[in-house]
């Protein structure tokens, strides 16, 4: 099985397999990881047509350094076989794998990868699974979905078949998707994979945008799937430690070791308790900076 490296998913932007001029226009953005879709952006006219292009795009103008993933249509729809065949030749970093609701599903998908790699050619292991979590059975299974298989590395909540499978109304608030948030979180949580939140469909609506993706990052999700340039970098902003937040946490851990020193396990910090828990955040915090590029070393704690 391959080694994995760790990639940043602070924002995964979805361009349409039917749209050339967004697939090459996608590649100079700044998200994290682009996403190809072959699934419910695609008419079903344009389904051959997009397998088409997305896999010369991943042929020809495949961007460095950049985690590309495809999204395929689901196991059980009528393309699947021919989007599996074309989407493993294309050697994406992952499949994004639609409307997953148990985990044979995905077991069952894995095996099919590892058939096409073999017998191209292509290292084992190495495509990873990304499933998309968009029902109510999808939900009640997440924790078992997480786990089901060593190429799962994230999963993501998608709010509009969500909320269409729960007969819920989708709302800018998203109360009705607050337990399917904190559901899949926690399987992420216990999988040890990375959990991505839901896109937030009105793109000329930034004030939104902002509440749901604060939302998401103090719930705390890895990253949020994005629909539209101009949603980038505004997503991309909260799930990068801002300087205010790095440096808490480095007066954090200043005020940690100053106690241990000290022999106690609990310290004060601006009047606040600062014990193992808020340690534990200020590393995520750091971790997170480090992540994303930022240096650390020599940074002073300023109050
Ligand atoms: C919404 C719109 C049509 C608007 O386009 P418009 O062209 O009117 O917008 P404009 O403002 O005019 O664009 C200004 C400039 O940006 C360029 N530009 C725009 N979008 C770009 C882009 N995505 N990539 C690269 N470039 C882009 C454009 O070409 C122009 O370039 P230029 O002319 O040079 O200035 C377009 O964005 C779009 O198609 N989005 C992706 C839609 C999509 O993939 N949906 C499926 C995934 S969600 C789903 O399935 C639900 C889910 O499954 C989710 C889950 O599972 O996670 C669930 O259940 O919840
Ligand atoms: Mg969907």
């Amino acid at each position: 099985m391959a080694e994995r490296e760790i990639h940043l998913k602070r924002t995964g932007l979805y361009a349409s397999g039917c749209s050339p001029v967004n697939m090459i226009q996608a590649v100079f953005y700044n998200e994290d990881m682009l996403v190809y879709d072959l699934e419910d952006s695609v008419p079903a006219s344009e389904k051959d047509a997009a397998r088409i292009l997305v896999y010369q795009m991943m042929k020809h103008h495949r961007p460095r350094d950049k985690y590309v993933a495809i999204r395929v249509n689901g196991l059980y729809s009528e393309y699947f076989e021919e989007d599996i065949q074309v989407a493993v030749r294309a050697n994406p970093d992952a499949l994004r794998i639609p409307k997953v609701e148990y985990a044979r599903e995905v077991q069952e998908i894995s095996r099919r990868v590892a058939e096409i790699e073999e017998k191209i050619g292509l290292e084992a292991g190495k495509i990873e699974l990304i499933c998309n979590i968009e029902s109510y059975m999808g939900v009640l299974n997440a924790r078992e979905i997480a786990s089901a298989d060593p190429r799962v590395t994230a999963l993501t909540v998608s709010a509009e078949d969500l909320t269409a499978s729960m007969k819920a109304q989708r709302t800018k608030k998203g109360l009705e998707v607050f337990y399917a948030r904190n559901a899949v979180l926690l399987a992420c949580r216990a999988a040890g994979v990375d959990a991505l939140d839901v896109v937030f469909s009105d793109i000329n609506d930034e004030e939104g945008l902002r509440e749901d993706t604060a939302l998401a990052k103090n719930l705390g999700f890895d990253g949020k799937s994005v629909i539209h340039p101009r949603q980038i970098d505004v997503v991309n902003g909260f799930f990068t430690p801002s300087q205010k937040e790095i440096n808490y946490a480095l007066r954090v851990l200043d005020a940690v070791e100053k106690g241990r020193k000290a022999g106690k396990g609990a310290v004060t910090l601006d009047g606040s308790m600062i014990d193992k828990p808020i340690e534990l955040r200020a590393r995520t915090t750091l971790a997170q900076a480090r992540a994303a590029g930022i240096k650390l070393d020599g940074m002073v704690t300023i109050k």
